[in-house]
Parts: C-alpha cells; sequence; structure tokens
C-alpha cells in the first residue's frame, strides 16, 4: 500500500503537514486556557476585554486548520481509493482466462468493495490519525516537560505500558480480520450466484434452502466481524484504561506539586488540560497500529491478485494467419489423475473448414482452449505457421481467432454495442454483418432498431437471438479463424443452416467449428470432420469418406441423425 501513498506524496505531505500544525493547535489550547485563566485569578478586567479578539481570533484559526485537515483528507483518501481500484480492475481485466477463473469472479467484487472500504477507514484514514495523534503526543510531550518534568516522568512511565499493548495482541487482530474479509468475500459470492440463478431458484422451488444457505454466510460473516470486535475491543478498553490511568497519574502528581507551591493553579490546570493532548494518541495507539496491522493480509490478497502471471505478453508479435496450424503430438490434463486430450495431431489450414465431433466429454472444447491459448500447460506442439503459439503475445492470438461459446455474455446495452463491443464500425459492415447472421429482421422489427437495448444479460432476447448477437460480434471482427463451440444450438435448424452455410462460404475465413448436428446437408459442406473419442482423434476425413470407412464416424452418424 506505500506505493500509493507515496504515488501522491504532495497530498499526503500536505495532509501531514496540517495534521502538526491542528497538533500544535491542540497542545496551544492548554495555554491558551492558562492564559485566559489568569486574568480571572488576577482579576484583570481590562485585560481580558483588551484580549479578547485575539482569543475569538485564536479560535477562528483553530477551527479553520481543523476545516483544512479535513479537506486534505478527503482529497488523499479520493486520489488513493480511486488509483487503488483502477489498478485492482485493470489487472483483473488483463489477467489471462485460466488466471481469471482461478477465483470466483465475485470475490474480485468484494475486493473491489468491501476490502477497499475496509482498506480506505484501516489503513489510509487510520494512517493519517495516526501521524498527526504522534505528532501531538511529540508537541504534548514537549509541553508538559515545560510544566513539570516529574509530572512528565510519572506520565510517560504509564504510557509506555499502553504502547506495549498493540504488539501483544497485533496478530490474533490480523487473523480475525482476515477472517472478517473472507467470509464478506464468500457472502458477496452467494448473493452473486444467488441473483444470477434466479430462475432456476424460483422454477426448480428452492427458495427455502438458498434461504438458509444465505442465512449461514450471513451469521458467518456477522459472527466473524462480532468476533473480531468483541476482540478488538478488549485490546481497546485494555488501552483506553491505561491511558485513563495516565490521567490520573497527572491529576494525582500536578495536585501534589501544587500543594507544595511548586506550580501554580493555571500550570495546574494546563497539566490536567494536556493530558487531552497526550492521553488519546497514547490509548488509541494500539487501536491504530492493530488496524493497521489488520490491513496486510488484504493488502497481500490485492497485492496476489495484482501480481501478473509470466505470460507471452512480450512474446512474437503477429498480426495475420497465413499458411496453416500445425498441431503434433499435443496431450493435457486439468489434473494429474487423467488425460483429457491425448497425443492429437491435426493440421489446420488456412480457409479450409473443420468440423469436430464427438460424444459429450470427449474434450472437443478442451481442444479449443488449448487453440484460444486458455492453457499453455499441455505437451507437444502448436505451431501457427511455424510459431509456436506459446511465445506469440497473447493479444495477437485474439486478433486472429474469435471464439462464439453456446452461453454467451449479453452486455445491458443496445444490439449495437453489443454486436461491435464498443468499437466504430461503418453501417455498412454492421448491416452486412446483420443480414449474415439473420438479424436484419429482427432488427427492423424493432422501435428503436440497433440502438434497442436488450436488457441484464440479454433478458429481453430469445436464446437464439443471443447466439446470432454473439456470432455476429465475431464475424464483425474480421479475424481469419473462426471458431464455434455449439454456437447455433439454441437456433432453429433452418436459421442454424442459413448462418453455418454463409460462414462456409467465406473463402479466407479458416472455420473449426464444434456441432453435435451431424446433418448431411451440412457436414458435407466441411473440408474435414473430425471425430474425437476419449481425448484422442479416432477419425478424421471429409464426410462420405468417413461414411464409407464404416467405422467411429458412421456409428455416431446413424446414432444421432
Ligand atoms: N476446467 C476444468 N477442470 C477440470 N476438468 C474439466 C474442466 N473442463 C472440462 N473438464 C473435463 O474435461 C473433459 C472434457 O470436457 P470438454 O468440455 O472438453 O468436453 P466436450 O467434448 O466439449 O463436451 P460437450 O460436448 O458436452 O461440451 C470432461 O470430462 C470434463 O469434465
Amino acid at each position: 500500500m506505500k506505493k500509493y501513498i507515496f504515488k501522491y506524496k504532495g497530498i499526503f505531505f500536505l495532509s501531514v503537514f496540517i495534521r502538526c500544525v491542528e497538533g500544535a493547535a491542540d497542545v496551544s489550547i492548554a495555554f491558551l486556557i492558562e492564559y485566559i485563566l489568569d486574568f480571572g485569578t488576577n482579576k484583570d478586567m481590562p485585560g481580558f476585554i483588551k484580549n479578547l479578539k485575539y482569543i475569538v481570533l485564536y479560535l477562528i484559526c483553530y477551527f479553520l486548520i481543523i476545516y483544512l485537515r479535513k479537506i486534505t483528507q478527503a482529497v488523499f483518501v479520493k486520489k488513493n481509493i480511486q488509483s487503488l481500484r483502477n489498478d485492482i480492475y485493470t489487472n483483473v481485466i488483463d489477467k489471462d482466462m485460466p488466471d481469471f477463473i482461478s477465483k470466483n469472479s465475485a470475490s474480485y467484487i468484494s475486493t473491489l468493495t468491501n476490502d477497499i472500504n475496509i482498506l480506505e477507514q484501516d489503513y489510509f484514514i487510520n494512517l493519517l490519525d495516526l501521524i498527526g495523534e504522534l505528532a501531538t503526543l511529540a508537541i504534548g510531550t514537549f509541553a508538559i516537560f515545560k510544566v513539570n518534568v516529574q509530572i512528565a516522568a510519572g506520565v510517560f512511565i504509564v504510557g509506555a505500558i499502553t504502547l506495549i499493548i498493540p504488539i501483544i495482541f497485533s496478530k490474533t487482530v490480523s487473523s480475525l480480520r482476515k477472517k472478517y474479509s473472507d467470509s464478506l468475500s464468500n457472502l458477496t459470492i452467494n448473493m452473486k450466484d444467488t441473483f444470477s440463478g434466479f430462475e432456476i431458484i424460483k422454477g426448480f422451488n428452492i427458495e427455502d434452502s438458498i434461504k438458509e444457505e444465505f442465512s449461514n454466510y450471513n451469521f458467518k460473516t456477522e459472527d466473524s466481524k462480532f468476533k473480531f470486535t468483541k476482540f478488538s475491543a478488549g485490546v481497546e478498553t485494555l488501552s483506553q484504561g491505561t491511558g485513563f490511568s495516565i490521567f490520573f497519574v497527572a491529576i494525582l502528581l500536578g495536585t501534589y506539586f501544587f500543594i507544595q507551591g511548586k506550580i501554580t493553579f493555571g500550570l495546574l490546570f494546563a497539566a490536567i488540560q494536556l493530558m487531552n493532548s497526550v492521553v488519546p494518541p497514547i490509548s488509541r495507539f494500539s487501536e491504530r497500529i492493530n488496524k493497521l496491522k489488520s490491513t496486510k493480509l488484504i493488502a497481500d490478497n490485492i497485492e496476489s491478485i495484482c501480481t501478473k502471471k509470466e505470460l507471452a505478453s512480450n512474446g512474437i508479435s503477429k498480426d495475420d494467419f497465413n499458411d496453416k496450424i500445425e498441431i503434433s503430438n499435443l496431450s493435457f490434463s486439468y489434473n494429474s489423475d487423467k488425460k483429457t486430450l491425448r497425443d492429437i495431431n491435426l493440421t489446420i489450414e488456412k480457409g479450409k473448414k473443420y468440423a469436430i465431433v464427438g460424444k459429450s466429454g470427449c474434450g472437443k472444447s478442451t481442444f479449443l482452449r488449448i487453440l484460444f491459448r486458455y492453457y499453455d500447460n499441455f505437451s507437444g506442439n502448436i505451431l501457427m505457421d511455424g510459431t509456436d503459439i506459446r511465445n506469440i503475445n497473447i493479444d495477437d492470438i485474439y486478433k486472429i481467432m474469435s471464439i462464439i461459446h453456446q452461453n454467451v455474455f449479453i452486455f445491458d446495452s443496445t444490439v449495437k454495442d453489443n454486436i461491435t463491443l464498443y468499437k466504430d464500425y461503418s453501417d455498412d459492415e454492421i448491416n452486412t454483418t446483420i443480414k449474415l447472421c439473420g438479424l436484419y429482421n429482427f432488427v427492423n422489427s424493432k422501435p428503436k432498431k440497433l440502438l434497442e437495448n436488450v436488457g441484464e444479460n440479454g433478458v429481453l432476447l430469445s436464446g437464439g437471438e443471443k447466439q446470432r448477437i454473439a456470432i455476429a460480434r465475431a464475424i464483425i471482427k474480421k479475424t481469419p479463424i473462426l471458431i464455434l463451440d455449439e454456437a447455433t444450438s439454441s437456433l432453429d435448424s433452418e436459421t442454424a443452416h442459413s448462418i453455418e452455410n454463409s460462414l462456409l462460404d467465406i473463402d479466407e475465413l479458416t472455420c473449426i467449428v464444434v456441432t453435435h448436428n451431424l446433418s448431411e446437408s451440412i457436414l458435407k459442406q466441411y473440408d474435414s470432420i473430425i471425430a474425437m473419442k476419449d481425448g484422442q482423434i479416432e477419425e478424421q476425413g471429409n464426410f462420405y469418406d468417413l461414411l464409407d470407412k464404416k467405422g467411429y464416424f458412421y456409428s455416431l452418424y446413424n446414432v444421432f441423425k
């Protein structure tokens, strides 16, 4: 977190400076009181009246300093929190797929909301308060030594005990704080999941069990918060108790020296008033240090989110696909128990169309994910125009290939924004694309045409309309390789055929299509059909060759046709 403080060191040091001035002003209040009381004990009415305007002026300056302290603190917090939130968000967006999915997406939301709120209060504001109070303590200490050395010595012996408390309890406070943050994150994950699955909850009548689950998470969150607050309260009470005893030591010693005639009544009063500058910083010291330390694990979590995995982001640049992708001896497993892909050998040539077929779970989508660089930890080689895809800059891979999944994500915006993804395309390009994807009639039937809003995750669209938007989104990008993973499964067969035919007609486009739709009219148009079984390529060839072979594809075709 230090880097954020020093990123805005101007406002940080200004804030600290104003807090030091405020600390000095706090301490000088004691002497102002002594000054005013001395007019009273000397019964000096003219002097009192004459100095009244300076006293009022002093108080105005004092309140102005307090206002400035609040404003500089607000600016400091605003800059730091804004920058921190931007950095976390940017790092999450910059992650590659495996890294991103290694955490539940709601935990990122929790970090960006709950954890940032904790950091704002317990790190940034708390740090400024701590520095300000230490400045007040230092100035107050100096003033007490000026008033009476013995009182000062007594105060600081008791004060030292208070300062040791945070060191003893910091670890426990920190781990209780982390437990609270974790349970808050789990609660956010639970809320996100249940709200996204609202339709399922209603459709399957599971409201009661969902409410119970939420209630458990809610209980655990509040329970962990309570445990943290309870423990902190104990530590804080201990500190405040010792702080209070400092006050009494000062009063007892002050009264003792006043009776002995070593100090005046004004000085006795000033010494007691100075305790307001000395006791709170000492008694709150442990609380502030513990709060600072308790944010360490949250800061570590943010650090881990912001730590970039070594990617080929500085890899070889590649802006086009010219010839072929050669896949040799490709094997991959998600975990060590079982190989999901085994010894795959395949050449994908530019402009050709490939259909991948096979039973559910045989590894079709996994193969596409590997091609799309979701995972780099495969064995064997994938060479794109002779270059290992692991060495190609990941952003360039996304410029060369587009993938359309069965489950489509739709942004809560217009049809146009969902197709263009906020990039600039000409009206001609958009119109050609929506015609090709069978969206033309749909768009023209809407009052606002392309500017029609589609609702949260496309709630105002049918499944087929969502899929057509996803296809349009990929086509308008004009990448040389287009990958479809069951991308037309929600469409009626006429629309699906029409879209697939349009794609197969684009000469330059290299298409890799995973499909369960084994219809002759479509499959015969592919240059090659790849039949997968248990993570391997069982057969490969054109539609009629494979049927003639009467092997694995033939049996699949006869089952599914
Ligand atoms: N992220 C993952 N972690 C672990 N195992 C996975 C993961 N994704 C898929 N699998 C497993 O890998 C195997 C292949 O899955 P894959 O999704 O590639 O199959 P598929 O042929 O595309 O299936 P379908 O036709 O049903 O979509 C399955 O056994 C699946 O359970």
